[in-house]
């Protein structure tokens, strides 16, 4: 299993994530409090990481005129989206769930762009009642289906065609959404005919093209060969005499983990203006990772330690459950213990595994974390996408808590829902006499 010491805090997290008198601190307040108030496992914010990060990719995006998006699935709890819609962000929604969260945390209608391969019928028509900024298609039998949507409801609908441009992310294989095998977009030859076709429709207002490639995209070529061939294939149906006034680049930007630096927003803001800059077409893209990966901790609680093949064992009270990642991408979190190790680098070595009963609930081999002991609480970094809004109640836990530090303030922004709130969904009925007398479904 590949090895990693902790991680050094970056430069540019010095602000929120550091060590005070060899205490782990979020912005003005130290973890150890916090965690005093609040049981593990939970995850613990930085409203200005968030805030950090929007203004370093809108520094570098607005100049060109593009604008930006969140991918709420990164992070879908509403005090997240506020701050977000606050500073300026629009939303990227893939459900009616997602609608509902985004509305709620009052992003403008008319700032929301849905995605997704499978969307149905009532999230369509929802979205078209509340009168989203576009829908991205992802099929030709999408379209057919939003179309009668539109009609039957007496609305336009206005599209845009997702475009499977067949360019390898260069990511993880589970993240990787733009080759030819894979289930998003529509593959780039046939967009022509169907581009002509759809604008041709009285209820669809087709308003441009849309991309996107995968996620934790660290090497930018990739982007390069994407949005070049997005461009030529707006000149192409321009061409055709049809019109093409928007253009979504989608997500995907990396972010810098474990031992990778990340990749440069300035670089990545060049090969946008290089690539589509001169085609005048209204631009966004659609970030999830970027804005708050790395504002986000997980913190757990070292349960028991035990002597395994090579070094401990230690079994802590986050799961895969509360983090999928590692199970679901082979991703190694950097962790960071609550008193800073001293004379890390002769410490032992520890398999840092969780409660869940799966073989895969394993967050991989530590170093460099010091002397741990039962009680010690831990916390796994750059957790802020794709942390909580992954979380299940697998094993029948409760679904785990979130926290938001802004400067000496937090805030407990999702409480953990306990098992009794799980178990009223369920029909507790005694079926051994047969199903109970039919109730009307209640959704
Ligand atoms: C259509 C779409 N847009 C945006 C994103 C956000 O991706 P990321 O969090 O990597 O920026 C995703 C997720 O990969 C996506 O599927
Ligand atoms: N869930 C993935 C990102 C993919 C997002 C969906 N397109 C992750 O945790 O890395």
């Amino acid at each position: 299993m590949a090895m990693t010491t902790p991680r050094k805090i970056q430069p540019d997290q010095q602000a929120w994530f550091h060590y005070r008198a060899g205490e782990l601190h979020v912005e003005g307040l130290c973890l150890t409090d916090i965690a005093r108030e609040v049981p593990t496992p939970f995850y613990c914010y930085s409203a200005e990481a968030m805030r950090w990060a929007y203004s370093i990719l809108s520094d570098a995006l607005s100049p060109i005129g593009v604008s930006i998006c969140f991918a709420v699935k990164a992070n879908s709890n509403i005090a997240v989206l506020r701050l977000l819609s606050e500073l300026g962000c629009g939303m990227d929604i893939v459900s009616g769930g997602e609608l509902e969260r985004a509305l709620a945390a009052g992003a403008p209608s008319s700032r929301i762009i849905f995605s997704g391969v499978g969307k149905t019928r009532a999230e369509i028509a929802h979205a078209l009642e509340t009168g989203i900024h576009q829908i991205n298609v992802e099929s030709a039998a999408e379209i057919e289906v939003i179309a009668e949507v539109a009609r039957s409801l007496g609305r336009r609908a206005t599209i845009a065609l997702r475009v499977n441009p067949d360019v390898d992310a260069k990511t993880h294989a589970k993240i990787t959404t733009a080759t030819k095998d894979s289930k998003f977009g529509i593959a780039i030859d046939d967009i022509p005919e169907l581009y002509a076709k759809a604008a041709a429709r009285p209820e669809l207002d087709v308003q441009g093209l849309a991309v996107h490639i995968g996620s934790q995209v660290q090497d930018l070529s990739p982007f390069r060969h994407a949005f070049a061939s997005m461009a030529g294939l707006v000149t192409a149906l321009r061409a055709k005499g049809l019109e093409v006034p928007r253009l979504d680049l989608g997500g995907g930007i990396g972010i810098a983990f474990g031992d990778n630096p990340g990749p440069d927003i300035a670089e990545y803001a060049s090969i946008v203006a290089e690539t589509v800059g001169d085609l005048g077409c209204q631009l966004t893209v659609e970030p999830g990772r970027w804005l708050v990966g790395r504002a986000g901790l997980l913190v757990t609680e070292l349960l028991y330690l035990k002597d395994g093949q090579d070094g401990y064992v230690a079994i802590v009270d986050a799961g895969m459950n509360d983090l999928m990642r590692p199970a679901l991408y082979d991703a190694k979190h950097p962790v960071l213990p609550f008193h800073q190790a001293k004379g890390a680098a002769a410490s032992p070595r520890y398999r840092i595994v969780g409660p869940i009963c799966e073989s895969s609930d394993d967050f991989g081999a530590y170093e460099g974390l010091g002397e741990l002991k039962a009680g010690d609480l831990l916390a796994f970094d750059c957790a802020g996408a794709y942390g909580a809004s992954m979380a299940s109640t697998y094993n029948s836990r409760d679904l785990v808590a979130e926290v938001l530090v802004d400067g000496d303030h937090f805030r407990t922004i999702r409480r953990r829902q306990n098992i009794r709130e799980v178990l009223e969904l369920e029909d507790t009925g005694n079926w051994q006499n047969g199903p109970a007398p039919a109730k009307k479904a209640a959704g």
